[in-house]
């Protein structure tokens, strides 16, 4: 497979430390990546980084074999590069269906001088935008809370707002997703791989998780990425990566959970 994001010697350092340090590895088009590692190891660094919200020291990050190191958010976003985040405190006053509704970039309503000009085409718009977001309710199943604000949803909905969100963007390539699985329960766990793995096939979106959870990580990814100390340890499929000694030695040496790798291993 051929790569779609692919990092080249990345370093970032804040003051004295490297939190990643010469960091090479490629994110294959089509692919579902687990990116796991023990604490501190530099993931979320990492994501930061090619998502846009921090500028490495030094070091690329290309696209398709072009450029993006150091690209803002929004034109990142503009290439099909998305980033979930948590819905925040603003967003949690919208409905469910606004906070879809509102993803889709250049929407002819956002602007108020085509809102008095050309009011019908801001209604057929703003009509198709409704079905397609109705249709991502309708395919993570949360129809029923269409209506509901965001902020009243549990763990596990947010989590699946949050990919919703990502399935409004037309011609999305790759979405950097950080810990789906934290703070959801089973059921939710299950619709939300689900999920994943049909957006992947179905649609031919990339996928670069940061995971705790190995039993999602083994579930989902392919291949799985072990960072530790900012830089890759090693890479191969989970069942390669947990007969691996030297990654259970850097769960061990650090504040990770090496139980989540002895329980399987
Ligand atoms: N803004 C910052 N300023 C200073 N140090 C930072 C900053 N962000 C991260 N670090 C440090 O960089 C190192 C890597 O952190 P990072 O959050 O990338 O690791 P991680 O692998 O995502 O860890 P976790 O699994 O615990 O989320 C840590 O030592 C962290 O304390």
């Amino acid at each position: 497979m051929s790569a779609l994001i692919s990092v080249q010697n990345l370093v970032k350092r804040f003051g004295g430390l490297a939190a990643v340090d010469d960091c090479s590895l490629d994110v294959p088009k089509g692919s579902v990546t687990g990116l796991i590692g023990p604490n501190g190891a530099g993931k979320s660094t990492l994501f930061n980084i090619i998502a846009g919200a921090l500028p490495p020291t030094s070091g690329r990050v290309l696209l398709e074999g072009r450029d993006i190191t150091g690209m803002k958010p929004h034109r990142l976003f503009d290439m099909g590069v998305v980033r979930t985040f948590q819905i925040p405190h603003e967003l949690g006053r919208m409905t469910v269906l606004e906070n879809l509704m509102m993803v889709p970039p250049n929407q002819a309503g956002e602007s108020l001088i085509a809102a008095w000009t050309a009011w019908g085409r801001v209604k057929r718009q703003d009509a198709v935008i409704r079905r397609k977001a109705m249709e991502v309710l309708d395919v993570l199943e949360i129809t029923h809370v269409a209506g509901e604000l965001a902020a009243n949803l549990s763990g596990g909905q947010k989590k699946l707002l949050e990919l919703g969100r990502t399935m409004m963007v037309d011609d999305c390539k790759l979405v950097l997703l950080d810990e789906p699985g934290a703070g959801v329960n089973r059921t939710l766990l299950v619709k939300l791989a689900d999920v994943i793995r049909t957006l992947n096939r179905e649609r031919g979106m990339t996928f670069c998780i940061i995971e705790h959870d190995m039993d999602l990580v083994a579930e989902l990814c392919d291949p799985v990425i072990v960072m530790a100390q900012g830089t890759v340890l090693t890479q191969g499929t989970m069942a390669e990566i947990r007969a691996n000694q030297t990654v259970l030695d850097a769960y061990l040496g650090s504040a990770g959970d090496p139980e989540a790798f002895r329980r399987k291993a």
